[in-house]
């Protein structure tokens, strides 16, 4: 079946995010997550330095779906089919929302990319089709609220 992805705009206030993974792919989740009010953790065999730097909380250990208690989504990005699929079907059977990192099929949600600025959001996606097409119209939309901004 096609896969068919409601956007919706969530409160994560307070709420409990874990990250499996502690390389690139993680780091660039974090980042986005940091521009929000959440208590984001990172679980990982290894996490690099920009992660540990960042102040989040942190576990340095291999994923076990006993780690996915009182998480209300979470993000894999382990770059490994198999752990990646293990993840997936742990959160689903136990009702966390689900993102695989690059990996629409995957994935419960997907991420948007994202255009913020105080209290206003564009988030653009492409049912999980085609990120660069997301990108280049979330950058023209940026570009066209910025212009906007600075005229009035
Ligand atoms: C928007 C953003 C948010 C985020 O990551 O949170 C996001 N990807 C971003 C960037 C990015 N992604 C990739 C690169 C190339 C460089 C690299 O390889 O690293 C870059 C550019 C970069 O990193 O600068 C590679 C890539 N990504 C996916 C595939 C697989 C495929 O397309 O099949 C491939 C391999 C494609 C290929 O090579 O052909 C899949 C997904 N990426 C999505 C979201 C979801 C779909 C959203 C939608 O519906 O449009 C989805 C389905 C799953 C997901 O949620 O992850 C973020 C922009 C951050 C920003 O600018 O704000
Ligand atoms: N994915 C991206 O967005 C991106 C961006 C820039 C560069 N890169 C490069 O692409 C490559 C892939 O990067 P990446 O971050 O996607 O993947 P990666 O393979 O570099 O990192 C995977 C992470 O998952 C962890 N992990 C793996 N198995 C695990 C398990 N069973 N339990 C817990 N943790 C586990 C590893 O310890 C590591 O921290 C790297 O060379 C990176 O530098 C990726």
């Amino acid at each position: 079946m096609k896969q068919n992805f409601l956007p919706i705009a969530i409160d994560i206030s307070g709420e409990k995010i874990l990250i499996v993974g502690g390389d690139q792919g993680a780091l660039k989740k974090l980042k986005i997550l940091q521009r929000f009010e959440a208590e984001v953790v990172v679980l990982a065999k290894s996490i690099c330095q920009e992660i540990k730097r960042s102040g989040v909380k942190y576990f340095e250990k291999p994923y076990h779906k006993k780690e996915l208690q009182g998480y209300l989504m979470v993000y894999s990005c382990v770059n490994n089919e198999e752990i990646d699929r293990q993840i997936a079907t742990d959160c689903r059977e136990a009702g966390i929302l689900v993102n695989i990192h690059d990996k629409s099929a995957l994935c419960q949600f997907i991420s948007p990319a994202i255009y913020r600025s105080q209290n206003i959001s564009v988030a653009v996606s492409s049912n999980g089709e085609d990120v660069f097409e997301s990108i280049r119209i979330r950058n023209k939309i940026s570009e066209f609220l910025t212009e906007k901004n600075h005229k009035n």
